[in-house]
Order: C-alpha cells, then sequence, then structure tokens
C-alpha cells in the first residue's frame, strides 16, 4: 500500500485542466498498476478514452491490476455505514440503488476519494443511450428494433425506485443527500453511467443446483475507460485481491486494445451503452421473434377453425409448462437459433396431430426417448434449416415475416443506405447506429425468410 507520505498530490486545478493526467497520478497513489506496453489517450481511439498498445503485447501480458480497496461499490463509499444500515429499505428489482446511492455522495462530494476517477465525466455529455432520445426518435428510428419498450421500462423503474426509495431515504439523511443537487436528471444520468460503465463480478457456481443472486455491480477505475468490439482482445479477471485486465491474443503496436461487455447483440450494445457495432461486423448480433408472433403464425395457416381450436389448446398448454409467455422470445444468432430447446418444443407441439397431442397432454410431456439437446442445435441451425419439415418451415417463414413487417424502414431502404456511402455519410449519429442495429437484425430475418421458403 503507498502511504500518505508517498503520495502525489492531486491538484484540484490539474483535475479540471488535465483530468486524465490527475487519474493516472492518482492510479499510482492507490497502487493501481499499469503496464509501460499501453497507454490511454482520446486520439486514435474509437469513441473517446480509451487505451492503445505502445508495443507489441504478447497473449497473458497484463495490462493493469486493480486492488480491490480502489473500487467503488457500496462496501467501499464513505456511505457504506448508512447504505448497510438501510439494506432492507434499499432493496429494489434492479438491485442498483445502494451503488447509485454511493455516486450520487461521491460524484458531488469534493473531497471524495474517488473524485480524480469522477472527474474524467465532468458532466456526463458523452452519454447518448436511447434513454436520453426523445420518445418520437425512438420510435421513428428504433421501431421493431425492441429498444423503445425496453427503454420505457427503465424510465418507468428508475423513477420509480427514485421517488419511492432513493429520495425517501436520502431524506432521512440530510447530513448527506440534499434532494436539491441530487435530483432525478443527475439520478438518470448516473443510471446511465451504471449502465455503461460498471461491471459485475460473475458468482461462482459452486453449487449448480442452487440459484445464487447475482453480485450488485461496482464501478471498476481503469477497466472502464477501455472500449468494447465482439473480436476483444483483453478480459477482466477477478481474484481475491485485485481485478486483472489481461491480453487474450496478440495485440500489435498502435492497436486500440478493446475488452468485452459480454456477449452482445448491437441492440443490447445501443440500448445500454449508446453504440452499435457496424454492421455486419458483430459476430454475437442477435435477433428476436416474438413468441406470439410463431403462435400468430400458426393460426394463420390453419386450415379451419378447429385447426384453430387446437391450437389454442395447444398454446396454453406450451404456456403452462412455461415454455412459451406472453412476452418471451425465440432469439436468432448468426448462425441460427439459439433458444433451440424452446422452439423446438413448440415447433413441435404446434404441429403435431390432434392424437400425439392427446397423448402428450396425457403423459404432460414426452416420453423418455425424445431428442437431445445436441439434435435440438443442430436442427435448428441455420445450415439445416432447410432440411425442416414443411410444415415448420412454413411456420418460421410466416412468423419471420411478421417480424418484418413490424420495423419502421424496410429492408431494400436499409440495404439500399447502407450500401450509398454517400446516404451513409448523410445520417446523423443516431440514425447511423439504429440502421446498424435494424439491418443486422433484419438481416438475420431475411436468412430465415430464405432458408425456410416453399418451393414456388
Ligand atoms: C466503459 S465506457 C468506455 C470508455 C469511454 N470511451 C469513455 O471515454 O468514457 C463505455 C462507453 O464507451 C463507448 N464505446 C465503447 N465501445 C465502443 C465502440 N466499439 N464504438 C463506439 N463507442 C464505444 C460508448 O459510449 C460506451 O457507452
Amino acid at each position: 500500500m503507498a502511504t500518505d507520505t508517498k503520495r502525489p498530490k492531486i491538484d484540484d486545478e490539474v483535475c479540471v485542466l488535465d483530468p486524465l493526467k490527475n487519474f493516472l497520478l492518482w492510479c499510482d497513489s492507490v497502487n493501481l498498476t499499469l503496464s509501460d506496453k499501453v497507454y490511454l489517450s482520446k486520439a486514435g481511439t474509437v469513441a473517446e478514452y480509451g487505451m492503445l498498445a505502445k508495443e507489441d503485447i504478447e497473449e497473458g501480458h497484463i495490462l493493469f491490476s486493480i486492488p480491490r480497496e480502489t473500487l467503488l461499490h457500496q462496501g467501499t463509499t464513505k456511505v457504506k455505514r448508512v447504505l448497510e444500515e438501510g439494506k432492507k429499505t434499499l432493496e429494489s428489482a434492479s438491485g442498483w440503488v445502494p451503488l447509485l446511492l454511493g455516486l450520487l455522495y461521491e460524484y458531488t462530494c469534493s473531497q471524495s476519494h474517488w473524485k480524480p476517477y469522477l472527474s474524467l465525466w465532468p458532466d456526463f455529455k458523452t452519454l447518448d443511450q436511447p434513454m436520453f432520445w426523445s420518445e418520437e426518435e425512438r420510435d421513428k428510428v428504433l421501431k421493431g428494433t425492441g429498444i423503445p419498450e425496453a427503454v420505457n421500462t427503465d424510465l418507468k423503474k428508475l423513477q420509480d425506485e427514485y421517488n419511492n426509495i432513493v429520495l425517501p431515504f436520502m431524506k432521512s439523511h440530510p447530513d448527506l443527500w440534499d434532494p436539491e443537487k441530487h435530483n432525478l436528471e443527475l439520478y438518470k444520468s448516473l443510471v446511465a453511467f451504471v449502465m455503461a460503465y460498471s461491471f459485475q463480478e460473475p458468482v461462482e457456481d459452486e453449487d449448480e443446483e442452487e440459484e445464487k443472486q447475482p453480485n450488485p455491480p461496482m464501478m471498476v477505475p481503469m477497466a472502464d475507460m477501455l472500449n468494447h468490439v465482439s473480436k476483444h482482445n483483453a478480459n477482466l479477471e477477478y481474484t481475491p485481491e485485485c481485478l486483472k485486465m489481461v491480453s487474450v491474443r496478440h495485440i500489435g503496436k498502435g492497436e486500440e486494445v478493446f475488452n468485452t461487455y459480454g456477449q452482445m447483440a448491437n441492440w443490447q450494445l445501443l440500448h445500454m451503452y449508446g453504440f452499435a457495432e457496424p454492421f455486419p461486423m458483430n459476430s454475437n448480433d442477435t435477433t428476436d421473434i416474438q413468441m406470439s408472433s410463431v403462435y400468430k403464425a400458426a393460426v394463420q395457416v390453419a386450415q379451419n377453425e378447429a385447426d384453430q381450436r387446437l391450437l389454442v389448446d395447444k398454446w396454453n398448454m406450451l404456456s403452462e409448462m412455461e415454455i412459451v409467455g406472453e412476452k418471451g422470445v425465440f432469439i436468432f444468432g448468426q448462425l441460427g437459433s439459439l433458444t433451440y430447446n424452446e422452439l423446438y418444443t413448440t415447433l413441435k407441439v404446434l404441429c403435431m396431430p390432434v392424437q400425439d397431442f392427446e397423448d402428450f397432454c396425457e403423459n404432460e410431456g414426452w416420453e423418455e426417448d425424445e431428442e437431445d439437446d445436441d439434435e435440438m442445435e443442430e436442427a435448428l441451425s441455420f445450415s439445416k434449416l432447410t432440411g425442416l419439415s414443411a410444415e415448420w418451415k412454413c411456420l418460421l417463414h410466416t412468423a419471420s415475416a411478421l417480424m418484418l413487417d413490424s420495423y419502421s424502414e424496410d429492408v431494400e431502404m436499409d440495404r439500399r443506405r447502407l450500401e450509398d456511402q454517400g446516404a451513409l455519410a448523410e445520417l446523423g449519429s443516431r440514425e447511423k447506429r439504429a440502421l446498424h442495429v435494424r439491418y443486422g437484425q433484419k438481416s438475420i430475418l431475411q436468412r430465415l425468410q430464405q432458408l425456410t421458403k416453399p418451393p414456388s
């Protein structure tokens, strides 16, 4: 540990004039060690701050290491004692409230231990998740992507949490918080900051049977200055003493160091982080097919009223078995279905003859010798879809057509925009990001359409 006498002086003026230099001085003072082979910069990165390689870096190199005491969370903030005492009243659906209260305090406290870190973002102006766009803009350019609905839920949740939990708690601790200063606007910015910058330590699953609560989020100085791409070259490792960012492949001199924020589809990246990887770079991109669209497709292709009534029973059965849900989705990645178990069972039940369905209900499911996971995954991979039965293909074809209809712009228009550099250059930054999300989703749906097309 660095002692106070060894610590370089962190000057308030430097904090404002050169926040990065000040942050690096602070890192030194808290024993956050950075390899000589990398440096932080705004120039040469994909977005604002990022990390670059000064020289070639081999796989397995520790790029930096962060002592646990340096992390900012509900157990390290100056207000940790009151948060611990109020633990029960601070419980919420998101589980973020204690960290957010800690951030409200630390972000506005001139004496905060994390001031040099938090001063890197003096106003959060660079945050541009769709939660900061107008509702009209979201509905216009993101219709069909699933983002407008997700943002509406977030906004409602954050307002409820602020009004019902945060505000009463702050009022009962007027020595630490002031609702005038710690208002809903600042709270919203901090929610967006936590969304885009926080980390959640993975839960160790020693006992797979037992469902563990996820760890609460925490702020990890330095690690959160790294940008993300699906083909990342670094990864955060957790040890009892510290967190280490380690290169996971060779990084050439001058290249940017990219962390991974997880296997994120473009709609998730835009929703939570405010950016999207340009189409078709995101190898983790996915599209959703509403479960209800598969049901609607089955109803559409049913031959007569008796078939339609049977479908109602089948759907109710699938719902009772918790295989489908009103708001549930089947997810498709670039190689095929990612929720193959649910989709396979749904297609099988919806297409089964009446007698088989009666047996199915009687047995409360399948007899033993049913398909295993690998078989289902393979059957619903894009490389095997053409081999599915005509009935299954028809449902997938109709459901993907229904999904394609729900977007604001048609596929051809988006394709032309993406292919025409001039048209692309004319789009605003938000429209461009939205286009990469929309088109990525639609291209997967189109692939599904082609592979399940009935013979002409
Ligand atoms: C954890 S922070 C990374 C540091 C950030 N660049 C900064 O200057 O504060 C996450 C934010 O970085 C930006 N970002 C990360 N990866 C990106 C990428 N590949 N393309 C564009 N922006 C990216 C997004 O604004 C995102 O919300």
